[in-house]
Parts: C-alpha cells; sequence; structure tokens
C-alpha cells in the first residue's frame, strides 16, 4: 500500500525515465512552455542530474535518511526535487504537512498511481489505491470504515479484544520464543473477528495464511510503486511478454490471490447471514443494511472491499508496532521498571489492566507515543499526490507532485531523538517542557482525507497489549551459551512497511501471583 522509493536498480526504468524526463524538459523550455514565464519559484531543493533528476539518490533502502539530510541542508519546511521527470515534494515539518494535506486536503488526497497492481493485479479495489476526487467507491468504503472503526465503535470492542490480550500473554508464557508469531495472531484475531466474525484459534489459521499470502504477491515485483509500469503507466499497454517470460504468470497469481482475498470471507459470511447465523461483525451488518428482500446487497464490491482492507491495512501495522515496543523494553530495562511501578499502584498484583484503567497509566500512553516515534513503521509515510497547483510560503507546488511527508524528521525534531524516553509525553514533566513535542499520534496515521481509518483500533490494541505484557512479564535479553545476555543488534528490514528484523527476547512472569493471573 505504499510506495518506497528504492527504484531497486532500475535499469531500464533509469532510461525511459530519462527519455521522458527529455520530453517534459522540451515541453517546459520549448516554443509555447511555460519556464521562464512569471511563476512564483519552486521550493528550493537539491539540484539533480540533467534529465533523470534525483532519482539516484533513492536508490537505497533508507530514503528517508537522505530526505532529512535535504531537510537540514535546505532548512525549509518543504523542498522540491524531482527524479525521472516526476515532481517530488517533501513536506519536512509537522506544520507544513498539515498546512497542505490537512487544510487544502481537496487539492492534495489523491495516491500516486500504482498501476502494475491496481490495472493489472487486480487490486484495484484496494482503498488505498482508489482515487479521492470524484470517486463514489472511496467515499462509501470510508464511510463503512468510519461507521465500524470509530473511537465509539472500537469501545464496543473491548471485550473481544481483553480476551485476545489474555490469548497473547498466555501465548508468550508458554512459547516465549515465537512472540513475533503470537504477535501476528493477536492482531489478527482481532481483526478477523471484528470484520467477519471469524474466531483465530491458532496462529497457522488459514484466514491469516490467505490474507498474508495475498498481501505478499503485491511485493512480486519488488516494492509497490518500483516496477517501471508504476513509474510510467502507459508502459503496461506494451505485450507482457517485454517483461520475460514469468510476468503473465506472476501477475495471474497475483490476479487470483486479489480475488480470493476479498471475496472468500466475504462469501462465506454472506452464506452465514442468509441462514441467520451470522455472529455479530463489520461485514454482517453491512450486509444486513444494504440486503433487498429479493437477497441482492447493495453496494457489494465496497463492502467487500471495505472489509477485506481492514486485514491487509491493520495486521502487518500493528505487528511492527507491537515488536518495536518489545526490542524498546528490550533495550531500556529502566522503562520497564518505571512501567511496571506505574502498573503495581494501580493493579497491586491482583488483576490483568483493563480499559478502564488508562487515565490512571499515563506513564503506558507515553510508551505508546514513544513506540510510534522512537521508529515509525511508514518513515516516509504514505505518499499523496497533487492534481492541480498549489502554493506554500510564496512558493510553487506544481500539479501532478508526488506528496512526501518527511515522517523520519519530525520524529528526530526533539532532544535526544534515539533514546527511548516516554517521559517527554508526560504532562509536567521535564523532558516534556525542554522538547514541546508533537503527538505521534498527530501524524504517524497520515493526513487529511487519507487519514488512516483504522487509527482508534490500532491504537486501542496496542496500548492493552503493552500494559498487559508489562504488568505480567520482564523482558530480558537471552543468553549465550557461557550464560552471558546477549544484546540484539538494532536491524531494520524495510519493506512496506519498516519493522524490525527477528530478533529473540525472554519473557520471564514476574512473580508466580502474576502468572497465576493468567491461569484465572
Ligand atoms: C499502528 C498501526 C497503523 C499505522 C502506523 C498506520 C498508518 C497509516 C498511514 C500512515 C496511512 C496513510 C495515510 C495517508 O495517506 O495520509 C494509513 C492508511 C490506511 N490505513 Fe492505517 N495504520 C495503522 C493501522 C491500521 C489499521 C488497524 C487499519 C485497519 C482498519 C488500517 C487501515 C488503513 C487503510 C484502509 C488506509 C488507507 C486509507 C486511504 O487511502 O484512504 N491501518 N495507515
Amino acid at each position: 500500500m505504499v510506495q518506497h522509493y528504492s527504484f531497486s536498480g532500475l535499469a531500464a526504468t533509469i532510461a525511459i525515465g530519462a527519455i521522458a524526463s527529455f520530453i517534459v524538459w522540451r515541453k517546459l523550455t520549448g516554443p509555447g512552455g511555460i519556464s521562464g514565464s512569471a511563476q512564483s519559484p519552486l521550493p528550493r531543493g537539491p539540484r539533480g542530474i540533467p534529465l533523470i533528476g534525483n532519482a539516484l539518490d533513492m536508490v537505497t533502502r533508507t530514503p528517508w535518511l537522505k530526505f532529512t539530510e535535504w531537510a537540514a541542508l535546505y532548512g525549509c519546511d518543504v523542498v522540491y526535487f524531482s527524479a525521472l521527470g516526476k515532481n517530488m515534494i517533501l513536506l519536512n515539518t509537522y506544520k507544513a504537512a498539515t498546512d497542505l494535506l490537512d487544510v487544502q486536503g481537496t487539492i492534495y488526497s489523491e495516491r500516486p498511481k500504482f498501476a502494475l497492481a491496481a490495472d493489472y493485479g487486480g487490486w484495484g479495489w484496494l482503498l488505498p489505491t482508489l482515487p479521492y476526487s470524484g470517486s463514489r467507491h472511496f467515499q462509501t468504503q470510508r464511510r463503512f470504515l468510519n461507521q465500524h472503526l470509530n473511537a465509539t465503535a472500537v469501545n464496543t470492542y473491548h471485550e473481544l479484544i481483553l480476551r485476545n490480550v489474555k490469548i497473547l500473554a498466555s501465548n508468550l508464557l508458554r512459547h516465549p520464543d515465537g512472540f513475533q508469531k503470537y504477535n501476528r495472531m493477536y492482531a489478527g484475531a482481532n481483526i478477523l473477528d471484528i470484520t467477519y466474525g471469524h474466531k483465530v484459534t491458532a496462529p497457522d489459521d488459514p484466514w491469516i495464511k490467505q490474507a498474508d499470502d495475498a498481501f505478499r504477491t503485491l511485493e512480486a515485483f519488488g516494492l509497490p510503486g518500483t516496477h517501471p509500469i508504476d513509474i510510467f503507466p502507459w508502459l503496461g499497454k506494451l505485450p507482457f511478454w517485454v517483461w520475460g517470460r514469468s510476468f503473465s504468470k506472476t501477475m495471474a497469481t497475483m490476479r487470483e490471490a486479489a480475488s480470493v482475498i476479498s471475496q472468500g470471507p466475504y462469501e462465506s459470511v454472506k452464506k452465514q447471514y442468509i441462514v441467520g447465523e451470522a455472529p455479530r461483525s463489520m461485514c454482517a451488518s453491512l450486509i444486513e443494511a444494504n440486503i433487498d428482500e429479493d437477497g441482492r446487497v447493495n453496494q457489494e464490491p465496497d463492502i467487500i472491499s471495505a472489509t477485506a482492507i481492514v486485514y491487509i491495512g491493520g495486521a502487518d501495522t500493528t505487528v511492527a508496532v507491537l515488536d518495536i515496543f518489545f526490542l524498546a523494553m528490550l533495550l531500556n530495562p529502566e522503562v520497564q521498571k518505571m512501567a511496571q511501578q506505574s502498573l503495581d499502584a494501580v493493579l497491586k498484583g491482583s488483576r490483568l489492566p483493563t480499559f478502564d484503567d488508562r487515565n490512571s497509566l499515563p506513564y503506558i500512553t507515553a510508551i505508546t507515543k514513544e513506540t510510534l516515534r522512537w521508529y515509525p513503521i511508514f518513515p516516509a509515510g504514505v505518499p499523496h499526490f497533487s492534481l492541480q497547483e498549489g502554493e506554500y510560503a510564496g512558493a510553487r507546488i506544481p500539479a501532478s507532485s508526488m506528496m512526501i511527508v518527511n515522517v523520519w524528521n519530525i520524529t528526530r525534531s526533539c532532544d535526544h531523538p534515539e533514546e527511548f524516553l516516554p517521559d517527554r509525553f508526560l504532562e509536567n514533566s521535564e523532558a516534556k517542557s525542554v522538547d514541546n513535542i508533537v503527538n505521534p499520534e498527530d501524524y504517524i496515521f497520515g493526513f487529511g482525507r487519507r487519514l488512516c481509518p483504522g487509527r482508534n483500533l490500532a491504537l486501542t490494541s496496542l496500548w492493552i497489549s503493552m500494559a498487559t505484557v508489562l504488568a505480567l512479564f520482564d523482558i530480558s535479553p537471552i543468553e549465550d551459551a557461557d550464560g552471558h545476555p546477549t544484546t540484539p543488534q538494532v536491524e531494520f528490514s524495510n519493506g512496506v512497511i519498516s519493522c524490525p528484523k527477528p530478533f529473540k527476547c525472554k519473557f520471564t512472569p514476574r512473580s508466580l501471583q502474576h502468572e497465576m493471573l493468567l491461569r484465572d
């Protein structure tokens, strides 16, 4: 769902890009071109190589580090650069991102085209790829998601989430080695129950596997947005054999996966609904609200898409943040101790946390925020696209620009950004008054009309899992053969989502009394 910018060695793309850039350049500078007219200047930014612009700067797995260098070098809220003839606008500060993407959301809410997956791979129904302007499907799907994932709706899922968090903790007790697998099971169990009423009882649940496999097909040719067809959609008109012998087969697999993941769970709930056996779920209630007397379901394609995107948008994201949280706890035992003291003061070791404890546990809320800030899972945001020309602080934002929020730079605009310091989010703490920091919940989930519709669910399921795990366990490094603790290397993989590479840690129940809370 995200476009990264590691244009992974695509020599062909660069060659095509050079030709395309040349054509654009001729248009701009030739007779009747707009160059040299009395327009506002573009924002400042790096000078690229003739024809290909700054494309080579982006041939890296961590383009946000380059973006953050540019933010410092040009010292301005908005930077302009180009790559392969495409306009790129980098929004380096929270203020610039809100001023443009929130306040002027009507201009900046499109997405760049993901032509490969959307037009040829069967994923054109996926909400993040839908156009914003003039799309009835976009409006309908966003409405369905908001109805079922707004803050009040999410409160009705508390019981279900509490059940699943207890299962997560029990699994950590029994299988501490498999915490990443059980994080995935926890996120999947919440989402599939809310969306389809499907109960997940094991980490290898077939619905989870099917959705994960389908999602992976989006990366069949590298990161979405990096194939030449994504960069120059007209290339999709060429016969498929141009792209190699296996291309057609891989595209067919992609289409099959997209169809199975969207239709399969929906058809199963519809069948249950018709015989009066559908458990409560988002899908069942959308069918109920839209079914005619003759059994025809109105807006069926939008119901199918809006429900399927919940898993695709929600599972990997939540798992990645939980993995980052475990890593942060492993590396910061003093933060664990502070958290446990605050939990013990409220729970007295005699019960598990509930959502009613939220106001009494500000330190846990601060840990949630610091986890989101410390290592953002979308360090370069999820790009928007501008349809028409705009202006910011006297500079021109050209039409057809990719709008990239430099989330990494925003998370680094505080004291000691590499340190994990939840105190910076506590009211009245010294750290807070020094930093005067923006709440990461206000930018990690994106902006404007594209703001993440799953943010309430994400924050709720993250908070309770962090509180529960910290209340019950000490998280510590595993020991090597000589019995010495081994601290893991902090390494991140940068796929669609940026998340820690597999690492190991130990979960030790804090006492027999704590362990007994799970056995009740
Ligand atoms: C910590 C977890 C999560 C993070 C950090 C996150 C972050 C984001 C971001 C940055 C965007 C792009 C917003 C923009 O374009 O400005 C987004 C979009 C989206 N997210 Fe999330 N998300 C999370 C969890 C979820 C969950 C649980 C769901 C489940 C419903 C979800 C569903 C979506 C969808 C459907 C979109 C596309 C919206 C659109 O294009 O209109 N996300 N998310």
